[in-house]
């Protein structure tokens, strides 16, 4: 199959979004908007971000966009549309690639999203590069600026939950020996964005929000350093999968604060806007903990408290070209 056979096969019969004038079959999609147009876009490498022997194709593309997603959620953002751009080996077959797009539709239907373009090329790994488009209402988006001293410090969901997936994958795990595996695995191929928890935070005027992806050790860090704060975090209050405490201390203490990839929201808020968080997580169904507060600029961005010790927390997630 060929670029222009292959574009042919992706292309949707409809498109979901009413706002859209000109989808796949042109030098560029159109859209129109009276909103903030918010757009990220993230790129994923086979054996950096995935490897075929702990992902099916399927899984591939749920999590590429996913993760696209996410960010979509850390800006309180509404998911609209999505471009792909895909570099192809050879050894693809065409069902294995149609699998990606599949996975991608999957997720993409939950949040009426629209492919609207991309680039299709062959090359030696492959790369998928996916650009997300969304929009929030004027001056709504949520920025890592925004924390202030004095703020709650709280995380949606578990961590430490997809690295505990990947480990499950990659381990000798003949005798399936870890409980709750299919839990971490499914944690690690198909992320689920918080784009309902973030949206439903719209009333409030303040609230800084981070996606997980590459451990709330980094994320912390972002809003500290783009608010000029300092932030707190309580390890004893890190929220964790019940069957977490299998694995070992060095293990979980990687895990939840560096291992990254479980794309859950890191936020900040006011003491006084606390109900209409807590709300949010209620009405959707959203695990929501305390972990820390915001304090005023310190020496390090980060700071770990066990058993009122307090401890510099370094960046240490995931890092390219280190
Ligand atoms: N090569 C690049 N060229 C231009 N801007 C970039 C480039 N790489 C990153 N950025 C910008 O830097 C900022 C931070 O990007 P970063 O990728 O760290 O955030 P993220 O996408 O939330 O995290 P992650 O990629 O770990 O999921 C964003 O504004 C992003 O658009
Ligand atoms: C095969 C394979 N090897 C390693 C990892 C772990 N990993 C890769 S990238 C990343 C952070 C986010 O990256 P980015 O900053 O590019 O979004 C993490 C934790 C994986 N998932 N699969
Ligand atoms: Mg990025
Ligand atoms: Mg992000
Ligand atoms: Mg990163």
């Amino acid at each position: 199959m060929d670029e222009f056979s292959f574009i042919d096969s992706i292309k949707p019969t409809y498109y979901r979004q009413p706002s859209l004038l000109k989808g796949i079959g042109d030098d560029a999609a159109v859209f129109r908007s009276s909103k903030d147009i918010v757009t990220a876009v993230d790129t994923f490498v086979e054996d950096v971000h995935f490897s075929r022997s702990t992902m099916e194709p399927y899984h591939i593309g749920y999590r590429a966009l996913g993760a696209n997603i996410s960010d979509l959620a850390a800006m309180g953002a509404s998911p609209s549309f999505y471009l792909v751009s895909i570099v192809i080996p050879k050894n693809w077959t065409q069902a294995e690639l149609s699998q990606i797009y599949s996975g991608m539709d999957d997720l993409a239907s939950k949040y009426h999203m629209d492919i609207i373009g991309g680039d299709t090329v062959s090359g030696k790994q492959l790369t998928i590069s996916i650009t997300v488009i969304g929009y929030t209402i004027t001056n709504k988006a949520r920025y890592r600026q925004h924390a202030k001293e004095g703020d709650i410090v709280f995380v949606t969901g578990t961590l430490g939950d997809s690295l505990a997936g990947f480990h499950i994958l990659t381990s000798d795990n003949e005798n399936n020996r870890y409980v709750d595996q299919d839990f971490y695995i499914h944690r690690h191929r198909k992320p689920e964005p918080r784009v309902a928890f973030a949206q439903a935070l719209e009333s409030l005027d303040r609230v800084s929000l981070n996606d997980v992806s590459d451990g709330i050790a980094n994320e912390a860090s972002e809003i500290a350093e783009a608010s000029n704060v300092s932030i707190v975090l309580r390890e004893n209050d890190i929220p964790v999968a019940p069957s977490f405490y299998q694995f070992t201390y060095e293990q979980q203490y990687q895990w939840k604060l560096s291992g990254g990839e479980d794309f859950e929201l890191l936020g900040t808020v006011a003491k006084g806007d606390w109900a209409v968080v807590n709300e949010a997580a209620e009405k959707t169904n959203t695990q929501l903990t305390v972990i820390g507060s915001v304090v005023e600029e310190e020496k390090h961005p980060v700071y770990i408290e066990d058993n009122a010790m307090r401890k510099v927390l370094k960046k240490s997630g995931y890092t390219h070209l280190k």
